[in-house]
């Protein structure tokens, strides 16, 4: 279980997270929703060591992992697909997949990111930057997938995307939860994140103004209060 207790989080001065309670149960999708500015990617970067809180505590598996850098906390199964998906666009599509890999692992985590996303096996010489949008963001998951974590923080991985890329994805996120992983799912399709999601949190202002299951809440209502909402 991941645990955000009293979470409080920001930048320089300027306080943006106040006191975020959030559980992520082991193999569980929860859904982070709420309007822009909420405060949802900052949770993420606070939940995975990209920023240090300004308070509360961060519980991976009962342990607090406070203050723990974002290396460190993938490996031991946090990881992040940020804004941005964090990529090296200058290097290949392989030495992306390399860097991410354990020492003499690197023929058997390509494969595993190519079972994910075939279309990557055909790039593996191509400059990361020079791919498309969707192919980048392939590339960010797959980064993730081969380290098998067990919990994985997405931050709008369907930004920008073509539908069709989108439903690839998606399909992809299902087979990382069959596969045993939780995921906090930051997301501006709403109906896509809630047909997936088993929790949901509602961020306004830098608080959580809802959690529960999915199956208590109005996903039409909730799609309709933020924009991007219904697809
Ligand atoms: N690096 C930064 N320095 C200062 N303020 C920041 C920084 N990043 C974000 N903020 C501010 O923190 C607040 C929350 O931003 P955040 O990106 O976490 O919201 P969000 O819910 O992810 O929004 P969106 O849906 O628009 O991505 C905003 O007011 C934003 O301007």
């Amino acid at each position: 279980m991941l645990e955000l207790r009293g979470l409080d989080a920001g930048y320089g001065g300027t306080q943006v997270l106040r006191g975020v309670d959030l559980i992520v149960p082991d193999g569980s999708i929860v859904a982070l929703l709420g309007p822009n500015g909420a405060g949802k990617t900052t949770l993420l970067r606070a939940a995975s060591g990209l920023i240090r809180p300004m308070g509360g505590d961060i519980v991976l598996g009962g342990e607090s992992v406070l203050g723990m850098p974002p290396h460190d906390l993938c490996a031991r199964g946090l990881c992040h697909v940020p804004e941005g998906r964090g990529i090296f666009p200058s290097l290949t599509v392989r030495d992306n997949l390399i860097l991410q890999s354990k020492a003499g692992k690197e023929k058997e985590s390509i494969e595993r990111a190519v079972s994910a996303f075939p279309r990557l096996g055909e790039r593996l010489a191509q400059l990361a930057g020079t791919m498309s949008g969707g192919e980048q963001q392939m590339l960010a998951l797959a980064r993730t997938y081969i380290q098998k974590p067990r919990f994985v923080l997405l931050d709008e991985v369907s930004m920008g995307l073509a539908p069709k890329i989108v439903d690839e994805i998606f399909e992809f996120l299902g087979r990382l939860a069959a596969e045993g992983s939780a995921l906090l799912l930051v997301e501006q399709y709403v109906t896509r994140a809630l047909d997936v999601a088993d929790y949901v949190y509602l961020l306004n202002r830098g608080r959580v103004s809802f959690a529960g299951e999915v199956s208590e809440v109005d996903a039409d209502a909730i799609a309709a209060e933020y924009v991007g909402g219904g697809h």
